[in-house]
Formats: C-alpha cells, sequence, structure tokens
C-alpha cells in the first residue's frame, strides 16, 4: 500500500464514526479471523470506503485506529465504574457502536475477549499495525455470503443503492405486498420529506430520521416458504427464493416474520440460534406482541412489531410499528426509511398496533365490502357489472386521496357532497338506517379483539 501523500493527522469524530460504521456493516468481528490476508482485504475495503467518502486513510492508519479503539474498548470492560482514560479522544462517542462491534453474539466474541486483554497501544506511535492479534476461528452458526463479500460498498444517500440485506420468511400476500412496496420506484418516496423529518401522531414524539436506506435492490432481498407455490411472483421480481428460513437470517439484516400467527413461534424457535446483534426482526403477524417473540428470541434481540396493511403494494399502505425492548430510535428510524415507499409509516406504542389491525389491516377488508356492495348497487340498478366495478374502485380511490390531501374531517366532506334535499342524503339515510356507521365501528372492535385474542393463543403455543 503506498502510503505516500496520506498525511498523520487527528482524527475527527464524523470520520471516526464513519470507520465503525464500516466495519460495524462489513460485520467486523466475523470478518477478523486472524488470517492476514483476509485481514488486510477487509481494511483494504474499509479504505476504499473512507476515500470515497473524502477521508485519505493508509490502511495501516486504519489498522492502528481500530487497535486504539479496540483498546479503549477493553479498557471500559476492565473498568466499568471509573473506566481509566483511554488513548481515543471523545471515546464515549463511540463506546456503543464499538460495543456493537464487538459483543456481537458471534462464536469469536468470547475468545476476542479474553485474548485481546494486554492489546493497548498509544495514540502518539503509528504501530505496527500488522502486530495486531486476531483470535482463531470457531464453528460458526450459519455461513454468511454478506460477510463473505468484502467488496461492498456503503452509500447512504437514500438516492444511491443500499447494501442492506432483507428477508422474508413466508411468501404470502403481505409479504408480496411490503417487498413490492421495498423494491417500488421514485414515485412513491413521498414519506420521507426533504428535510428528513416527519411529525409524528399525536402522543409520539417527533423523530428525526436518521437512516436513509437507499434503493433496495432484488438481488439483496431473499424469501422463504415451505412450498413453491408463492415463490414464482417473487422471482418475477428478481428475488431470491429458498425453502428454508435459517438460510434468509443468515443472509439477511432485517428479517420479516410474515407468516400466520400461530405459527411464529415455530419459525422463531426455528431461526433463534441464528440471530446476531446483526439482525432487526420485524413481526408483521397479527396480534402476536413484542413480549411473545422477544421471548422466543435470545436476549437483547431487536425485534419490532409492524402492521402493515395490502395497499402497501402499490405504495399506500398504512402502517404501524412498536419497537420492541432493545429496538432503539435508530432501529426504528431504518425500518421507517426502509417502508417509506409502502405508504404512510407510523410508530406508536404498542397498545396501539392491535387497533391499527382492526382500523387499517383489517379495514382495508371493509372498504372492499363497501366497494363491492356500491358496484352491486349499481349493477341492481341496470348498470353493466364491469363498469360498475371501475366505477366504484375510482370512487373509493378518490374519496380517499380527497380525504387525505385536504386534510378535512369526513364529516365536513361528506356535508359538502349533500345538497339540501337532493340525492346523496336519501341515500345517507338509507344507510344509517342499515346502521352501517355502527356496523363499521363494532368491526374494528371485533378485528382488535380478535388480533388480542390472537396473541393470547400465540403466547400460550410459544410457553408450550
Ligand atoms: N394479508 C394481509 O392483508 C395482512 C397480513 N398480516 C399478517 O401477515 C402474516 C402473513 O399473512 P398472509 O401473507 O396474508 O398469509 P399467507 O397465507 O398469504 O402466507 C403465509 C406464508 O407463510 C408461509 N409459511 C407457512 N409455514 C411456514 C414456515 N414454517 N416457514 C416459513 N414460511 C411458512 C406460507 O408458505 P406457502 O407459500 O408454502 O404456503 C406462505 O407463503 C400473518 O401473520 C398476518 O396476520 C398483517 C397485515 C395484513
Ligand atoms: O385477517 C388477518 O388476520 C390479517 C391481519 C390484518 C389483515 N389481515
Amino acid at each position: 500500500m503506498d502510503d505516500s501523500g496520506i498525511k498523520k493527522q487527528n482524527w475527527d469524530v464524523k470520520e471516526t464514526e464513519l470507520f465503525l460504521e464500516i466495519l460495524k456493516e462489513l460485520d467486523m468481528k466475523k470478518c477478523l479471523d486472524g488470517r492476514k490476508v483476509r485481514n488486510n482485504k477487509l481494511f483494504k475495503v474499509a479504505h476504499r470506503r473512507m476515500t470515497a467518502a473524502g477521508y485519505h486513510r493508509s490502511v495501516d492508519q486504519l489498522k492502528f485506529r481500530w487497535k486504539l479503539l479496540k483498546s479503549a474498548y477493553y479498557k471500559c470492560k476492565r473498568e466499568p465504574d471509573s473506566p481509566a482514560p483511554t488513548k481515543i479522544q471523545g471515546w464515549w462517542r463511540y463506546e456503543k457502536t464499538m460495543i456493537a462491534i464487538m459483543e456481537s453474539r458471534h462464536p469469536l466474541v468470547g475468545a476476542g475477549v479474553n485474548s485481546d486483554r494486554n492489546d493497548e497501544a498509544t495514540e502518539d506511535s503509528d504501530g505496527d499495525a500488522s502486530m495486531l492479534h486476531w483470535p482463531q476461528p470457531q464453528p460458526q452458526p450459519c455461513s454468511d455470503n454478506t460477510t463473505q463479500n468484502l467488496d461492498l460498498i456503503i452509500k447512504m444517500d437514500p438516492e444511491m443503492d443500499s447494501q442492506l440485506k432483507i428477508g422474508f420468511i413466508g411468501a404470502g400476500n403481505m409479504a408480496f405486498g411490503i417487498a413490492k412496496g421495498i423494491l417500488s420506484g421514485e414515485s412513491g418516496k413521498k414519506n420521507l420529506g426533504n428535510t428528513g423529518r416527519e411529525v409524528l401522531s399525536e402522543g409520539v414524539k417527533d423523530l428525526t430520521v436518521v437512516s436513509t436506506v437507499g434503493n433496495v435492490l432484488p438481488v439483496n432481498v431473499k424469501v422463504s416458504a415451505p412450498s413453491s407455490r408463492n415463490l414464482g411472483r417473487f422471482q418475477e421480481l428478481g428475488i431470491a427464493v429458498t425453502h428454508s428460513n435459517v438460510e434468509v437470517v443468515c443472509g439477511s439484516d432485517v428479517v420479516f416474520v410474515a407468516v400466520k400467527p400461530h405459527l411464529v413461534p415455530l419459525v422463531l424457535n426455528e431461526i433463534s440460534q441464528h440471530i446476531t446483534d446483526r439482525h432487526i426482526i420485524v413481526s408483521v403477524a397479527a396480534g402476536v406482541t413484542l413480549a411473545t417473540v422477544e421471548e422466543l428470541l435470545p436476549e437483547n434481540t431487536v425485534a419490532i412489531r409492524l402492521m402493515p396493511n395490502l395497499p402497501c403494494m402499490v405504495q399506500e399502505g398504512a402502517l404501524l410499528f412498536a419497537r420492541g425492548t432493545h429496538a432503539k430510535q435508530e432501529d426504528g428510524a431504518l425500518l421507517r426509511s426502509l417502508l417509506h415507499r409502502c405508504g404512510l409509516v407510523e410508530e406508536g406504542p404498542e397498545a396501539w398496533i392491535d387497533i391499527h389491525t382492526g382500523l387499517s389491516g383489517s379495514g382495508v377488508a371493509f372498504v372492499y365490502l363497501f366497494a363491492e356492495a356500491l358496484a352491486e348497487g349499481a349493477v341492481k340498478m341496470g348498470m353493466p357489472s364491469a363498469l360498475a366495478h371501475s366505477i366504484a374502485s375510482q370512487t373509493v380511490l378518490g374519496a380517499g386521496r380527497l380525504l387525505r390531501d385536504s386534510g378535512k374531517h369526513p364529516a365536513q366532506l361528506r356535508s359538502e357532497v349533500c345538497t339540501p334535499g337532493g340525492t346523496t342524503i336519501y341515500g345517507l339515510h338509507t344507510l344509517e338506517q342499515g346502521g352501517v356507521r355502527a356496523a363499521t365501528m363494532s368491526a374494528v372492535e371485533s378485528a382488535t379483539e380478535r388480533a388480542r385474542e390472537l396473541g393470547r393463543k400465540s403466547a400460550a403455543g410459544g410457553r408450550k
């Protein structure tokens, strides 16, 4: 490596943070296995990425910086209550990321902690990085394509391609809806404003979007299901398919669990031992609580409960998620960024997820029923069925868009349609006589209650 022209100068915060993010993305602990050639390759990749981001450090400088960071980490680990000063200025800023890198539940970690105890260095020596000592490789729970591919490029820009690996366990309607939404093009980019800031629902704090995932590529998505019957449509999108849930987990950073609620315990038991700190597990199963999911997965697993709905497929979904005990704000931001093409994405307390299931997950079916009934009314009055259905769907679409875009209360818009003594009020009167309002409220209520019941059942299933 030619280091000429690369000056020795102090590392700044941004540079160090980027370096650590790169190492984290490359799954540092997994890649560094004591084999010099492979270790060198990892630092070369980091060097390329740093250079691309405008930070010019030689491979040896990167190795030495890593050695210092590691040494600071071990110091703090040895003396958690009153850590000795480290050679890294502003160490506290990097501590969390270092812990994430060093304490991933990977077989190497235990060995690494012991063997690196004396691995300390001073910042002012330029350090012979080739002296770095790394533990020998241990058997790994699963092979991982991501970490083999050291030529990945981190692209944080939302306009650019993302290297995030997405997995779906279950290849049904909802998995397909989310996959289609995630892979959809630019036109859906409406939920992530220029400022990257969004105002959330009442009762939820504003959240700055700290993650912009970028364009997810079909090659970075994998889906599993026991049979092939649903896999074809994923393949048509360029998505890789498999019958192995473990393969999906091992090759993904974000894993959507999209099987029927009663199968969630079975699936989580199957994948549990393959989950590491790199993973965000997102359950979309109706009713299944975060407590159930977390109980079935290793301690500290980052779990998120998401309730999407089918219109994700056309980028008009309404999605609500709640973060689990170990899911940080940035995990939520990453999910939000990943899903922004699926439609409206909101975060809320878990208690709202079952309600959202009734309102929106199931609610789309209530709207379809209404659309169908509208069309059938027209057929009864003599209109050809195809035309009646086409007009009914456009009516629902138009009413929905106007409702959303005008920001008006539905009662206000309804009154704007009603001419006194005109047609609409006659029709509305008939609907009220039929109890449509009470029936609709009861539908949301029953669907919510059913979600709660499914949650209790899956919790009991998980305990068996
Ligand atoms: N449909 C919707 O509108 C919504 C659904 N949800 C939730 O999404 C989840 C999935 O629902 P939906 O997509 O409708 O269901 P589907 O029946 O369409 O799909 C279920 C999928 O799970 C697969 N599967 C079954 N057993 C396993 C297993 N052991 N490992 C891996 N995959 C398995 C099935 O495989 P195969 O293809 O071989 O049959 C199928 O692909 C549910 O929990 C539901 O509550 C949430 C919001 C809305
Ligand atoms: O009917 C169901 O159980 C799922 C959850 C919400 C929509 N479909």
